[in-house]
């Protein structure tokens, strides 16, 4: 059977990154993804107004809709202060078994936790199943289509907190247009536009970072 992009990226990662370091693993993925396969990680140019978002949230539970390869989900959970934990939700289970050897060679498993399933479900068992109060950081890096109504659900499901911060990517590629209209016009955000450039590409995306005011 023939092994997938993403089994190929983690395999590339095995070999040669270094076990226990997160900005090894970072710099592997990208160097594997700018020079042969691209493959739809935040990469580091976002990835370093990723970083920023999160070092001034600062957050201590944080959650990212979208695990992928674990690229960001290590990102995040190597700035994440002591006794902080990031929960990252993946519905496709390929992706999500990647993403579980991709963190555990990264040596952040401790303060990852990893929940396979679509986020129209995992969000609502948030409080209850995974004893969360709120969220202090929210990463929305999966379906377009799902930004809005998730946004909506967090909401509903009284997982924001005054000061909460969402950070969402590919504003601009592939786009969230509705999203964008949604957050911007909704007066209980206050929102930032980061211009930045498409992961491994010199085409023009941008991340969208919303707080929310209560
Ligand atoms: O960062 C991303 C990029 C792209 C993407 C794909 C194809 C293309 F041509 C351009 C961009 C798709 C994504 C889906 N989910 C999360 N993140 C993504
Ligand atoms: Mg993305």
């Amino acid at each position: 059977m023939n092994q997938s992009k993403e089994q190929r990226i983690l395999n590339f990662v095995l070999q040669n990154a270094v076990r226990g370091d997160p900005c090894s693993v970072l710099d592997t993925i990208d160097q594997y993804c700018s020079q042969k396969e691209w493959a739809m990680n935040v990469g580091n140019e976002k990835g370093l107004i990723l970083d920023k978002t999160v070092e001034e949230a600062n957050p201590s539970v944080a959650l990212e809709l979208g695990t992928y390869c674990g690229y960001s989900a290590v990102r995040i959970a190597r700035v994440l202060k002591a006794g902080a934990h990031l929960l990252t939700v993946e519905f496709n289970p390929e992706f999500a078994a990647i993403a579980k050897q991709m963190i555990e060679f990264a040596g952040v498993q401790d303060k990852v936790k990893l929940l396979e399933g679509p986020s129209e479900e995992i969000i609502p068992q948030l409080k209850k199943k995974y004893e969360v109060d709120t969220v202090d950081f929210v990463f929305l890096d999966h379906w377009k289509d799902r930004y809005t109504p998730d946004t909506i659900l967090l909401q509903e499901c009284n997982l924001l907190r005054k000061g909460s911060v969402l950070l969402a990517d590919n504003v601009i590629v592939p786009g969230a247009p509705e999203f964008l209209n949604y957050i911007r016009n909704n007066p209980h955000f206050q929102c930032t536009n980061y211009p930045s450039r498409l992961e491994y590409m010199k085409v023009a995306d941008a991340m969208e970072k919303a707080v929310f005011l209560g």
